[in-house]
């Protein structure tokens, strides 16, 4: 039996493809084999040393130690892509809703609601405080052209907006997608100096953290209305105070809302719903609960932070994972090991990632001394050790 830790409350839709004579799900459970979770914090949490992986249903994994996990053997998964659409459309909104004044309109029209007959007369009167401007024809840049940014991108051109973009690590898969229209530009000044509207789509790092200063702002045109459907902390906030103050920024749009910028003028606030639908949501759950499965079940990673991709078919004997530091001479003492035992190897991935390697080993015995975990663990560099028995 597998115990699976859910976090955040799950799409069913996803969390019905685990088998429920193999899996057992819960909120609360001693000793997990893997945890799912949307945006919980797992910062402060200890981490259990039955835990071999975590799976986030969605984008970011700021809320996750990655690190942490790292060290321990423990493979982080993300769904890339699967609520990028939920996003897309949620960014759009958000680029009227910059432009438009529909929020203040709307919460002024309902204070007519006593007002009888003459509501028709009073709306034509007060609607004059309440205008806006369109978004054709102006210039949008998208910062990140990853799963979102290049939907938003695609988007908003064919919106009638210009459209440019900055990514200096985009990804080929991305750059297929991206529209010809969209204008690629290599610098982050000259981009926001031609921009009427920005747009983030850029993970939370410590690199990116407060990438949205006040050099930045003092890039940028004066009015400009800024969207930020990514990350609170991309922003610096008294930096933004000040740019409002100003007038530099007329709209701050964003998703992630905290007690400064909830206190501030010209911004609308939109509590984190950028994946809140249904289909996001089941498309989150449904790709990490496959890929939890193929890695619980046969140790493949698909779509992981921290682990290479690895993927082989099984034989019909057992498997041996191992996650070892990518240094020299790792192979040869590994099949020394299971040699000492008698095994043979019938097949061996060993893939490779920064400063670790991951191996996939298949032997041809189907059952296997368990006491085997030790021996491996004790060479010099190996993290991680699993058997899976067939
Ligand atoms: N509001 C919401 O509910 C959601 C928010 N998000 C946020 O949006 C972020 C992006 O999501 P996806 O597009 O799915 O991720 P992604 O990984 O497909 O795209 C991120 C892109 O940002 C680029 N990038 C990284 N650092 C950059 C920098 N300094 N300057 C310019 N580009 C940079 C990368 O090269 C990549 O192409 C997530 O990390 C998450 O924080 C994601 C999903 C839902
Ligand atoms: O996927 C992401 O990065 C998101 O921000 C979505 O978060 P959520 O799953 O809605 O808590």
């Amino acid at each position: 039996m597998f115990k699976i830790q859910t976090l955040n409350k799950i799409d069913p839709d996803g969390l019905r493809l685990f088998p429920l004579n193999n899996y057992e799900i819960a909120s609360e459970i001693p000793n997990p084999d893997a945890i799912v979770l949307r945006s919980f914090k797992m910062h402060d949490m200890e981490l259990p040393s039955s835990l071999k992986a975590v799976a986030r249903a969605g984008a970011g994994v700021n809320n996750i130690p990655v690190e942490k996990c790292t060290e321990k053997g423990i493979v982080v998964f993300n769904t890339p892509g699967a609520n990028a659409n939920g996003v897309k459309e949620l960014v759009i909104a958000g680029l009227l809703l910059s432009s438009r004044d529909i929020i203040d309109g709307a919460a002024w029209v309902k204070t007519l609601a006593d007002k009888g007959d003459e509501i028709p007369a009073s709306i034509e009167q007060g609607k004059k405080n309440f205008g806006g401007q369109e978004i054709k024809g102006k210039t949008l840049a998208v910062i990140g052209l990853g799963a979102i940014g290049v939907l938003v991108a695609n988007a908003a051109q064919t919106l009638g907006m210009n459209v440019i973009g900055y990514d200096p690590y985009m990804k080929v898969q991305q750059a297929l997608k991206l529209s010809n229209q969209v204008t690629w530009v290599e610098g982050i000044q000259p981009i926001l100096a031609q921009a009427d509207y920005v747009t983030l789509n850029i993970p939370l790092t410590p690199e990116t953290e407060g990438y949205i200063n006040k050099e930045k702002f003092n890039m940028m045109k004066d009015g400009v209305r800024l969207l930020n459907f990514a990350r609170g902390g991309l922003v610096n906030r008294s930096d933004l105070k000040e740019a409002i103050a100003a007038g530099k920024v007329s709209r701050y749009v964003t998703d992630f809302p905290n007690e400064e910028t909830l206190n501030m003028d010209k911004v609308i606030a939109i509590p984190h719903l950028g994946a809140s639908t249904k289909e996001s949501e089941t498309n989150c759950a449904v790709m990490a609960v496959n890929q939890l499965k193929d890695f619980i079940e046969d140790g493949n990673i698909k779509n992981s932070v921290n682990f290479p991709e690895a993927f082989m078919e099984r034989n019909d004997g057992a498997r041996i994972l191992i996650g070892n530091k990518n240094i020299p001479n790792m192979v040869s003492q590994i099949s020394s090991a299971l040699a000492s035992e008698g095994l043979n190897i019938d097949n061996m991935l060993n893939k490779k990632r920064d400063n670790i390697a991951y191996n996939i080993i298949d032997v041809t015995r189907s059952k296997i001394d368990e006491q085997l975990i030790s021996k491996l663990k004790s060479i010099e560099g190996v993290f991680m050790v699993r058997i899976i028995q067939k």
